[in-house]
């Protein structure tokens, strides 16, 4: 492959790391535990999506949530990362959802079951443009903010975070590898809800980037 930037992660094809219940009120609005560890779970490079395309509310699911996160952009490999260099490996930073099927997490919670089909299905995580690091000097203090059909969901600032940044990228790279091009989603503030089809999703970080999604629904497979 010829040379290839970072600013275009989603095409990589590298791993996507999510933290689950990082903020303390929306892991009350679920009813959950607050962590005494980092929650994570992984979703698949082809759950990607870019704006221009859909969101698809997946055939087996009548419950389709919104989170919105910050995501952290590896700009350089490691293992067992000290806190202390973590954020030397921070190429940069991504709004992103982590589009949720609720009512099949809380089937699979019920049932001690992983949660890849509520949370790993294609388009599963819309991404906005990669935003350079300079652009956030401080991912403690990032405005988070999502609309349904112009109606204000979610706001939440990233200070509210049980676990930081470098905190999350020293763990995880304790547990797997992390390499050029993953994204880490950091976790989604309270206000989480539904959305349906023909449901316009816009999001943001205030005075840094905003995108928009509409909302499909994907026909089922006829066996
Ligand atoms: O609520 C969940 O499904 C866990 C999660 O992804 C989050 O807290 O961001
Ligand atoms: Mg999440």
């Amino acid at each position: 492959m010829g040379t290839r930037s970072v600013t275009r992660f989603w095409e990589w094809g590298r791993k996507i790391i999510c933290v689950g219940r990082n903020f303390a009120e929306h892991a009350k609005e679920l009813k959950n535990e607050l962590p005494t560890e980092p929650v994570l779970f992984l979703k698949p490079p082809t759950a990607y999506v870019k704006e221009g395309s859909e969101i698809l509310v997946p055939h087996y699911s009548s419950d389709l949530h919104h989170e919105v996160e910050l995501g952290v952009v590896l700009g350089k490999a490691g293992r067992e990362i000290p806190l202390s260099s973590a954020m030397e490996h921070v190429a940069g930073y991504a709004l992103c959802l982590d589009m949720t099927a609720r009512d099949v997490q809380d089937k699979c919670k019920a049932k001690g079951l992983p949660w890849t089909l509520a949370k790993a299905f294609d388009t599963s995580c819309p991404v906005s443009d990669f935003i350079p690091k300079e652009r956030i000097p401080d991912p403690a203090r990032v405005e988070l903010w999502l609309k349904v059909n112009g109606v204000t969901r979610q706001r939440g600032s990233t200070a509210h975070m049980i676990f930081s940044v470098p905190y999350l990228i020293s763990y995880i790279s304790g547990v797997m590898a992390l390499e050029e091009g993953d994204l880490i989603l950091t976790g989604t503030p309270k206000g989480v809800g539904a959305v349906h089809e023909h449901d316009e999703i816009q999001a943001g970080i205030d005075d840094v980037i905003s995108m928009t999604f509409k909302v499909s629904r994907r026909a089922s497979i006829t066996q």
